[in-house]
């Protein structure tokens, strides 16, 4: 009798935010191990079909690096990293394109509309939805020991979001799955990193939400443990004091960015724990951190 109470009690929980967020859009990004396990995949799916019947707006932006090098490696090319980003001749640039406009993208929209619901799979070059520019990159010489810019290729930025095929979509209750992949004013192709894209389109939308789906728990403190709420008051300070370090640094100032522009609440959670979208969007604690005004 008690387990069945404790059912209608999770149910219950969920209904303030079900309120709350219908008909908001909650922009995903979606990478790491949640794209590459199974049973992550398949439960990411069922997490982006209840949203959707339950009236939330789900845009998903991917990534897809793996599955890049593993493709650039078939091929006999190797791959090379500057600060994280990959260095992109404009060989690598069509495999890029191909490997995340086409594989990976076409699998996500089929995990989704297999498990019922209406996926259309974009890259930024469709409707002109991502305007980029080439991503300036500065370095430090090791000889001269002076900056200088680094020529990594066609790694871009993104220069505006033009949302207008995203919400003809959402209209017609169709669920955009994004590729981060820009075009440039003269035509040209850019990869873009996927949570700069995922922040952008949020904060062009106005999003209710962006997620930054991860490989770790979220943010965590000095003392090891996750923050489950950081007001982006703090963020300068928790920079400052080595407690966001490394490669957490670029994704909490992307959530910082879009509370800028206009998006209600920023998360970044732990893609590794099944059905981690409905825990942090449905519960009162949620499972990773939230980073708001609060
Ligand atoms: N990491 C957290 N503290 N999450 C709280 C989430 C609260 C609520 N479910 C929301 O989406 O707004």
């Amino acid at each position: 009798m008690q387990d069945i109470i404790n059912k209608a009690k999770v149910l219950m929980e969920a209904l303030p935010y079900i309120k709350r967020f219908a008909n908001k859009t909650i922009v995903i990004k979606y990478g790491g191990n949640a794209m590459v396990e199974e049973v992550l995949k398949e439960g990411f799916a069922q997490d982006i079909i209840l949203m959707k019947y339950i009236g939330l707006n789900p845009v998903v932006v991917h990534g897809g690096g793996p599955q890049i090098g593993r493709v650039l490696k078939a091929m006999g090319k190797e791959s090379f990293f500057v600060q994280g980003m990959r260095v992109t001749d404009t060989e690598t640039m069509d495999v890029v394109e191909m490997v995340l406009g086409g594989k990976v993208n076409k699998e996500i929209v089929g995990n989704i509309n297999r498990h019922g619901g209406r996926a259309v799979g974009l890259s930024g070059k469709d409707g002109g939805l991502i305007l980029a520019r080439k991503l300036e990159m500065t370095g430090i010489n090791p000889d001269s020991l002076t900056p200088e810019i680094i020529d990594i290729g066609m790694v871009g930025e993104v220069e505006s979001i033009n949302p207008a095929i995203i919400t003809a979509l959402e209209e017609s209750n169709f669920i955009p799955v994004i590729a981060p992949i820009g075009v440039g004013l003269r035509g040209e192709t850019y990869n873009i990193n996927a949570d700069l894209v995922a922040g952008k389109i949020a904060g062009a939308l106005r999003a209710e939400k962006l997620i930054l789906l991860t490989d770790v728990e979220g943010v965590r403190g000095k003392d090891g443990r996750l923050i489950s709420t950081i007001d982006i008051g703090r963020v300068p300070d928790l920079i400052n004091d080595g407690t966001i370090t490394g490669g957490m640094i670029p994704k909490v100032n992307c959530c910082v960015d879009a509370i800028e522009e206009g998006v209600a609440k920023t998360h970044i959670i732990d893609g590794r724990m099944e059905h981690a979208c409905l825990l942090e969007i449905f519960t009162d604690l949620g499972i990773g951190t939230a980073i708001a005004r609060f």
